[in-house]
């Protein structure tokens, strides 16, 4: 693919090693990205192939393992969300998401008690058939959040902020990876492997099989298609960094349209969040900048919260309502 034919503009991390003015030129067209779109290319990442192409037979390896083996490590084992979710058994917009995947999130132990978003605190589930799952996604976890602090850091600056404004006021982060299977389907009619939505927290880089198109942008109104673009991570906003920008800054809707059987498609989406209980103030912008920013997108049944915490375990209890339903019963009915 030519990279002029492609919707969403193109990033190259590594200008930021190249002096000062042009570090300051990626930070612009990093903010006008941002402002514009919500979604971008970021090449110049650094990421290496080699752990690229480990990260993806990981992912392959694991789904390719007998059902048994996914089911034994369900989500409906984990109060905190954390396992694998089987086809059909995630909702968006109320409606299934064909898809199956495995969440993991910062490996911790439970905590008793606290606000209830704490109940998101606690162990991953780690298949004891695929030993070497943990390693891989142990070294995706660490690289893609150097990758993240140092966008971060570049769009403090771009906001007129000082470089460490995010490091400052995030704590130590919520980081969730999602390794994700989208299988083929042979209806006439685009299936929803995502149904449309905003990711809920700041900041989303996400790695698709190499040739598998399916992810679609809403732009002005259109959905338009973000295929893969080799050596690219896919990123873009989510809904806190929008508030936090009182509207600056997008966060826009996306989802994937199942691909036709029998192809199928991979797809990593690692999400970079504060802390649970960390809550961004409103950034402070430069006049000029504050002058465009458009106040945040006013959503009756999708209120944004500037506490983490209560927008990750929104997210979650509506994405999840059979581990909502088993396990955290009184939330579900508080919210009903
Ligand atoms: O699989 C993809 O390409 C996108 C997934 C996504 O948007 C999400 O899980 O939030
Ligand atoms: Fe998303």
């Amino acid at each position: 693919m030519h990279m002029a034919d492609l919707t969403l503009p193109v990033l190259d991390l590594s200008r930021l090693d190249r002096g000062a003015h042009e570090a300051d030129r990626f930070r612009a067209d990093l903010r006008a990205a941002t402002h514009d779109v919500g979604f971008f290319y970021l090449t110049g990442t650094g990421v290496s192939e080699d752990l690229e192409q480990r990260m993806h037979r990981a992912a392959r390896d694991f789904f390719a393992l007998p059902l048994a083996d996914k089911l034994a490590i369900e989500n409906v084992n984990s109060p905190h969300f954390r396992g694998y979710t089987r086809i059909g058994g995630e909702r968006t917009q109320g409606e299934v998401d064909w898809r199956e995947q495995i969440d993991i999130g910062p490996e911790r132990e439970p905590v008793a008690g606290g606000p209830a978003f704490n109940r998101l605190i606690g162990p991953n589930q780690w298949p004891a058939a695929q030993p070497g799952l943990r390693d891989v996604v142990a070294e995706w976890h660490a690289t893609l959040s150097a990758v993240s602090r140092r966008l971060l850091r570049a769009w403090a600056q771009a906001l007129g902020e000082t470089e460490s404004y995010f490091d400052d006021h995030f704590g130590e982060p919520s980081t969730l990876i999602k390794i994700v299977r989208y299988p083929g389907t042979d209806q006439p009619l685009p299936q929803q492997g995502v149904g449309a939505h905003k990711d809920s927290g700041v900041l989303t880089l996400l790695w698709v099989e190499p040739g598998k198109g399916g992810l679609q942008v809403r732009r002005d109104g259109q959905w338009v298609d973000a295929p893969p673009v080799p050596g690219a991570f896919v990123v873009n906003i989510g809904e806190l960094l929008e508030y936090a920008t009182g509207g600056y800054l997008r966060a826009t809707d996306h989802r994937v349209v199942s691909p036709v059987a029998p192809d199928d498609r991979i797809s990593i989406p690692f999400f970079f969040n504060p802390a649970l209980d960390a809550k961004l103030p409103l950034i402070d912008l430069p006049a000029e900048l504050a002058a465009q920013a458009r106040g945040v997108t006013e959503d009756p049944s999708n209120p944004i919260h500037s506490l983490y915490g209560e927008n990750a375990l929104k997210s979650r209890l509506r994405a999840h309502p059979d581990v909502a339903a088993i396990h955290h019963p009184d939330l579900v009915a508080a919210r009903a």
